[in-house]
Formats: structure tokens, C-alpha cells, sequence
């Protein structure tokens, strides 16, 4: 893990939950990152989640042995990263909190803390600490993805602290090419807030960021345009690559077997095209991939008057993240009185700037020689 002369790593891995935030599969863990400065003052970077307490507490007293805590930054109040706050005052009493008026007015939310008005400092944008050799600069982040929210850079080792973006899932220990889970957690945790990540970019542009350190994953230590390009790319809704991506809800195979059809289709005219069962892969996975490609296809059998439930949750979340600018193309499936196509493009509607790629497919369980030739003439459109 990087760390140099005063910046040290005191977070953990967390192996063992299941879902983050109630709801993200998480096979590969997650990591809770916190920092410590250790300069003439000491400055620790956020705290962590509950579950990992003692392992950080350990970790923070293996860096700074009897010296007490100056102050401890609070970058935002989300429990995972926010939980020890209450016990790091308990145990260092002169210990001061560094928060944005925001957080002051949320922290009484989460813990009573004896003397808090004596405690706070109360930094805005551009402010600055000196802690001795470095100084603390601070960048407001509202609703990147929480109101409070807020960055700091340390311009002397030319480092930033950048909250929950850059973040990822999977522990520390886990090497999967950073991308993948980055997208995931991103689209799916700060999707919504484009605009927000955007002013925070253009903020951040103006410093020679040459360390991140964010709150998840890896500290990200060398080719920087890379990431600040994909964060540049997620948060204006653009797609990253050509493709299509085709996210079916089939009962009884029918509408699988015509979706499977349609990426033969689509590969067969030389272009990139991703196939996803959205009752069986988690929502969360389908989202980060209709984000990554230019296309989207959206194929459903019909159910009770509308359309199959994981179909629906896909259509909600994608209205919820503000999806947009994307070709979509869409394919009904129902053998007495086909219902899904009505419902998809009710939601499609609420999407900004969408294109429809027509005609609209409707099968009547298994496809005729008609179907497959509008999946041609949706193939060639795409
Ligand atoms: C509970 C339930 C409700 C259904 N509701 C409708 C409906 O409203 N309209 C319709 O045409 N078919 C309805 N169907 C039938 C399926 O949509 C139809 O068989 C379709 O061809 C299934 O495609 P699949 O093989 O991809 O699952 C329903 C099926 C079930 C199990």
C-alpha cells in the first residue's frame, strides 16, 4: 500500500458483507480506507465502518503511538466511513473536528458529542490548516454524493483526499483491474449526481493532483488522465464504448432465445454486443453495463398488464440514475395480449435525450420469419 513520509494507510478489508448499502453484491469484499497524517499536528482522514473498528483503532496506534489526535477531517457522514467519530473524541479529548457547516448541522443526526461547539472548525471552499510541514485545503463536493460532502488536498505532497469518488468494491487484496467495480460503484452509488461530479472535476482541474486517496479501493498512485477520463465520461452520460447491450426478462425461454438471436445478429455485422438475463445478474451489474455501451435493448415478456418484474426494477433504477443519450431499441414478448412494450416505453419517456430504434418487436412466444426480420432491421440500427 503507498504511503510517504507523513500520509500512512490505517483502513480495513472487509471480506465478509454480503451487500453494501443493503442492496450491491458484493462477492470480493470491500475496503474502508482512512489515512493518517502524521506531520506536527495529526490529522486522521475520516473514520470507518462499525464493523471494522477495533482493526482501525489498532492500525491508527500502530502509525502514531502515544501522540494524540490533533484532528480528525470529516470528508462526509455516511456511516462507513463516519462510525468512530463519537469514539476517536472519547479517546482523544482535545481532538478537534474539521467539517463544512453541513456537516456540523447533520452530525447531532448521528451522536451526541460533549463540548462540540468547542471542537468544530467550520472550513468553506479553498480554505486551509497548516499542520506543520503540510497544509490542509478544502474543496467543497455537495452532493457527490451526499450534501456535506467534501474533498482536501495537501499541495505540498500534492495529494487528494477524495471522499467516495475514485472509489471502488473489492477488499485491497482482491486484483481486478480497478474498472470494472469502479463503474459499478459509481453509476450505481453516484450516477444520479453527473452535474455535481462535473463541477468537482473542473474544480480539480486547476490542481497538480498527482496521488488520489479515496475512501474505497486502491490509493491510485500513476496514470491519472485515465481515471479522471472515465469519471469525466460517466458523469456526462456519454457512453465509454460502441456496443449494444441487451438486457431481456424471460419466463419461459422465449425471449432469452430471441435476445441470443439478436447478439448473433448485431456480432455478425462486426459490432460489440452484451447479453444480460436481468432475473438472474444483479441489477446493479446490468445498470453499469447499459451506461458503458452507446445501445441498449430492452426485451421483456408481458405480465399482468405490464411487463416482468426485474424488467421493471431494471426500468426504475435506470430513471432513478438518470440515464440518457442512448439509442434504444425494444422487444415485446406476449401469447395472448402483449402488454411489456407500453410499459418499457413509459419509462423510456423519462429518459433525456433517448433515440427509439423502430420498428418495436412484439413476439407472441416463439419469433416468426417477421421477427427476425425487424431483429435485422433493429441490428442494422443499433
Ligand atoms: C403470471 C403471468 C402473467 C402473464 N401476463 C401476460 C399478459 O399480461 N399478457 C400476455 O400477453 N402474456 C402474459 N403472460 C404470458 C407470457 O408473457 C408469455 O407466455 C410470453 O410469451 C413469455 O415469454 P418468455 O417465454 O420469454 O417468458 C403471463 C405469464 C405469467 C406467468
Amino acid at each position: 500500500m503507498w504511503s510517504n513520509t507523513y500520509i500512512k494507510y490505517i483502513g480495513a478489508n472487509d471480506h465478509d458483507l454480503d451487500l453494501f448499502e443493503s442492496q450491491y453484491p458484493i462477492s470480493h469484499g470491500v475496503s474502508y480506507n482512512s489515512y493518517v497524517i502524521v506531520d506536527e499536528k495529526i490529522v486522521v482522514m475520516d473514520t470507518i465502518d462499525i464493523r471494522k473498528s477495533e482493526e482501525w483503532l489498532n492500525n491508527l496506534a500502530e502509525k502514531i503511538g502515544d501522540r494524540p489526535v490533533d484532528y480528525l477531517v470529516i470528508s462526509h457522514l455516511e456511516p462507513d466511513h463516519a462510525a468512530n467519530i463519537l469514539e476517536l473524541c472519547k479517546r482523544y479529548p482535545n481532538m478537534r473536528l474539521i467539517g463544512n457547516a453541513q456537516t456540523f448541522n447533520m452530525l447531532p443526526n448521528y451522536f451526541d458529542i460533549e463540548g462540540l461547539n468547542e471542537k468544530k472548525v467550520v472550513v468553506k471552499e479553498g480554505d486551509q490548516i497548516s499542520i506543520g510541514k503540510n497544509t490542509l485545503q478544502f474543496f467543497m463536493a455537495p452532493m457527490v454524493h451526499w450534501p456535506e460532502v467534501m474533498v482536501t488536498y495537501v499541495p505540498e505532497e500534492k495529494v487528494l483526499f477524495s471522499a467516495d469518488a475514485f472509489g471502488k468494491f473489492g477488499t485491497l487484496d482482491y486484483e481486478d483491474g480497478w474498472v470494472d467495480e469502479a463503474r459499478r460503484y459509481y453509476l450505481n452509488i453516484v450516477g444520479k449526481y453527473g452535474m455535481q461530479v462535473q463541477a468537482l472535476l473542473k474544480k480539480l482541474s486547476g490542481l497538480d493532483v498527482q496521488i488520489i486517496c479515496p475512501l474505497h479501493g486502491p490509493i491510485l498512485t500513476e496514470n491519472l488522465g485515465y481515471y479522471i477520463n472515465l469519471y469525466n465520461t460517466w458523469s456526462s452520460y456519454a457512453p465509454e464504448e460502441e456496443g449494444v447491450f441487451i438486457a431481456y426478462s424471460s419466463i419461459y425461454g422465449h425471449t432469452a432465445h430471441a435476445a441470443g438471436l439478436l447478439k448473433d445478429m448485431i456480432e455478425g455485422l462486426g459490432k460489440k454486443a452484451k447479453v444480460a438475463d436481468l432475473s438472474r445478474v444483479p441489477v446493479s451489474q446490468a445498470i453499469a453495463d447499459a451506461f458503458k455501451y452507446s445501445s441498449l435493448v430492452l426485451a421483456s415478456a408481458s405480465y399482468d398488464g405490464g411487463v416482468f418484474p426485474s424488467m421493471e426494477l431494471f426500468l426504475i433504477e435506470l430513471v432513478h440514475k438518470n440515464f440518457q443519450n442512448r439509442k434504444v431499441a425494444i422487444m415485446q414478448n406476449g401469447s395472448w395480449g402483449p402488454s411489456a412494450a407500453r410499459v418499457i416505453q413509459g419509462y423510456v419517456d423519462k429518459m433525456k435525450n433517448m433515440t427509439l430504434v423502430e420498428p418495436i418487436v412484439t413476439l407472441k412466444a416463439r419469433e416468426t420469419e417477421r421477427n427476425l426480420e425487424e431483429m435485422a432491421q433493429i441490428a442494422e440500427e443499433l
